[in-house]
């Protein structure tokens, strides 16, 4: 597959004006992107997803490093670059919010070079695809939260770009917006073979969505794998142990430092185990401290648990 984002090594440092202290938020992170790849860029909060997104689409630039859109330098060659390159940045607020969303739609079209001729049919049919329809006349002002998001993306297909970047796309959405908008996510993905960077911390988005995912931590990548991959390494080694009786603080903490107990839940602890040994061990020691087990199942091991798990082996490093 042909990469259309390639980032080689970048390098991002924030001075901060009065102390001068420096920063560094992004080190040496590179990944590509292939054609029409999703790709989810996870990482805890301040991991450095925002910072590299605004490098890719041109707003920052790095320090060392580069980025190149379909082989365009995003700094010696910014306006090439850009002409690919759609983004949703901190949501809702790239749009204005004392215009209507047919208004929006009208001036962002012209603002990107959607021609005359071709303005209206474009904006009725990111209407009827992002079921604005009922809304068309309403300010901005005056829509939830998810209507905001969804005319967000609308906008952002506006220009119809290879390459669609969208910083926390459900951030703050109710779940069952929050579905409708990965619906359309993968819906556009599907269709029309975009290239797409999500960042976000909503593992649903990722597992549903990408089909790779580059985490970062404190700056840097600790993983580029596909989600499928990352799911089934880490599948067998997640257990769901049902106790007959309640362990003792002590109990609790002596499992704890020897066992990634990522879950308890009263009589049921949620466990993920390296090795299929350490399962005997830790029956072991339930069977030392006179715990006995009422059920022992192997479990489903969703993204949320896999991401939790590289940030923290990433974090003891
Ligand atoms: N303009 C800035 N000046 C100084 N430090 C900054 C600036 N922008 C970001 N940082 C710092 O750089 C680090 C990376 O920030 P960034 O916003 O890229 O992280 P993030 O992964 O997007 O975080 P979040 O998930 O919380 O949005 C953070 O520690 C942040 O505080």
């Amino acid at each position: 597959m042909e990469s259309i984002i390639k980032v080689n090594g970048i390098h991002k440092v924030y001075k901060k004006r009065k102390s001068k202290e420096v920063f560094t938020a992004v080190c040496d992170v590179s990944f590509e992107v292939g054609e029409g790849e999703i790709i989810g860029l996870l990482g805890p909060n301040g991991a450095g997803k925002t910072t590299t997104i605004k490098t890719i689409c041109g707003l920052l630039v790095p320090d060392q490093g580069s980025v190149t859109i379909n082989g365009c330098d995003s700094v010696r060659e910014r306006n090439k670059a850009l002409r690919h390159i759609s983004a949703v940045l901190e949501g809702n607020r790239n749009l204005y919010w004392r215009l209507s969303v047919q208004e929006n739609l009208a001036y962002f079209a012209g603002n990107r070079g959607v021609s005359k001729r071709e303005i209206r049919a474009k904006m009725d049919e990111l209407i009827a695809t992002f079921r604005l329809g009922d809304k068309k006349y309403e300010l901005v002002n005056n829509l939830s939260r998810g209507m905001q998001q969804k005319l967000a993306i609308a906008v952002a297909m506006l220009a119809d770009t290879d390459v669609v970047l969208l910083d926390e796309p459900t951030l703050g959405l109710d779940v069952e917006t929050s579905y409708e908008v990965r619906d359309l996510l993968k819906q556009i993905a599907c269709e029309q073979g975009k290239t797409i960077i999500i960042s976000t911390h909503d593992m649903a988005v990722v597992q549903d969505l990408c089909e790779r995912t580059v985490i970062i931590n404190q700056g840097s990548v600790i993983t580029d794998e596909r989600v499928d991959s990352l799911l089934s390494l880490f599948k067998t080694s997640a257990y769901q142990i049902a106790l007959k009786k309640m362990l003792t603080d002590k109990q609790q903490e002596l499992l704890e430092r020897q066992f990634p107990i990522h879950h308890w839940d009263g009589l049921t602890l949620e466990v993920n185990l390296d090795q299929e040994r350490d399962i005997y061990k830790l029956m072991d020691i339930l069977k030392q401290n006179e715990t006995p087990i009422e059920t022992i199942n192997p479990t489903e091991i969703n993204f949320e648990q896999v991401f939790r798990r590289l940030v923290q082996e990433g974090a003891a490093s």
